[in-house]
């Protein structure tokens, strides 16, 4: 198994939910970069479990020890890595998966792969908990973005059938309105919809299920030139990372799978000069990219979340020790619906894409 990711900002992420810690080793930073911990700890806290009614109970203080590369609160340029202790796992609700597997999550696919070797408790290594030392990478590399006046903003477009507006709908999205959407559980840009949704998440809870939606994520102040074609396109780049968070099932960019409908007449992004004399496109359908290349417009994709698997409803599976079909029931900590969490993990995971494929071309 390998834990590595990147070619010019490289992570090495690693742990298990149930084991003494999960963390990160960053290579690549650029020294000198002032961390701003306040800020990487309002990030940590958006995705922290045992949130409230809409999230799993379990609690953890997601606070990252880092252990080396950082000096005088400035990287020193040598490989950063952060420790977060798991403090609060109870491996006993987990002591029927090694025979039941739950339908919709890693659990026998897991075991073949890994000869039964695998950690079970906690889901192990395929656990949503790993993607803590995501963020908190990814809020390094905000704030180094930040610095280039590139901000990374995302709403939640849908919970079950419940639907927000689009970003492409919005008049003018300012950097002041996306800080105060990172504020929210449910960021939305129509904020009639955010208690349904909420309402949604807790009916499905109460039926002892759980329900998926739909995370939209852009990002403003980036300029025309970032970016390769083939393989490391920024869509193969951001799709790589976006696929890499547990619960993922599909992304699609600007205008999407919707684009197959259009004429060609109406899907191209026709270009004009604003009044400053900036290159724009009076329509986004390619989400800020072509030929795997920025044009200087947002980047604006949609990333699918699927419902969490264990649910407390009664599902059929196998006793892969007997052999025989069995019932389960999955009693524990689980969140209802995965995508509140999952906002500030894929602006973090957004950000290194971004990071990396910058520091790629500043090589070039
Ligand atoms: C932040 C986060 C929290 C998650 N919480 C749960 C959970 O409580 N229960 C669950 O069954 N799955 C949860 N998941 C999803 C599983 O980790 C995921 O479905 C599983 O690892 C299998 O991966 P796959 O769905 O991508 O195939 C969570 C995922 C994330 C990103
Ligand atoms: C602890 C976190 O969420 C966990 C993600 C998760 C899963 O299967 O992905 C299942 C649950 O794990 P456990 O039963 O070990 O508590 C969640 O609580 C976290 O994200 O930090």
């Amino acid at each position: 198994m390998s834990g590595i990711w990147g070619k010019n900002l490289e992570l090495s992420i690693f742990g298990e939910s149930h084991g003494r810690a999960i963390g990160v080793t960053i290579n690549g930073l650029p020294s000198g970069l002032e961390i701003d911990m306040d800020a990487v700890m309002i990030e940590m806290a958006r995705r922290a479990p045992g949130q409230n009614e809409l999230t799993t109970p379990r609690k953890e203080k997601d606070e990252p020890d880092i252990v080396s590369g950082l000096l005088d609160g400035k990287t020193t340029g040598a490989p950063l890595t952060a420790l977060i202790w798991n403090t609060n796992t109870r491996s006993k609700d987990y002591s029927q998966m090694k025979r039941l597997m739950r339908p919709g999550q890693a659990d026998y696919p897991g075991k073949v792969r890994y000869d039964g070797h695998n950690d079970y408790r906690g889901s192990g290594h395929f656990s949503g908990r790993i993607t803590a030392p995501l963020v908190f990478a990814g809020a390094i590399a905000q704030q180094w973005l930040e610095q280039k006046g590139i901000v990374v903003g995302s709403h939640v477009q849908s919970i079950g059938t419940v639907e927000d507006t689009r970003f492409d709908d919005q008049k003018n999205v300012t950097v002041a309105q996306i800080a105060a959407m990172k504020r929210e559980q449910l960021p939305v840009f129509d904020t009639a919809k955010k208690d349904e949704m909420h309402q949604v998440i807790v009916d499905a809870k109460e039926d002892k299920d759980s329900v998926g939606g739909i995370v939209e994520t852009f990002v403003l102040g980036i300029d025309a030139g970032y970016g390769n074609p083939f393989f490391d396109s920024v869509e193969s780049t951001l799709a790589h990372l976006v696929f890499a968070v547990p619960a993922t099932k599909g992304i699609e960019f600007g205008a999407g799978f919707d684009i197959t409908r259009m004429r060609g007449s109406e899907a191209n992004d026709e270009y004009y000069y604003d009044e400053n004399n900036q290159i724009k496109t009076r329509t986004n359908n390619n989400g800020g990219i072509l030929g795997g290349i920025t044009y200087g417009m947002p980047i604006v994709f949609r990333t699918a979340i699927k419902p969490p698997a264990s649910i407390e409803k009664k599902q059929r599976t196998i006793d892969i020790e007997s052999g025989e079909d069995a019932d389960l029931e999955v009693f524990g900590r689980h969140d209802p619906c995965i995508v509140p969490r999952v906002v500030p993990v894929l602006e973090a995971v957004t950000a290194l894409g971004l990071m990396d494929l910058i520091l790629g071309r500043d090589k070039a």
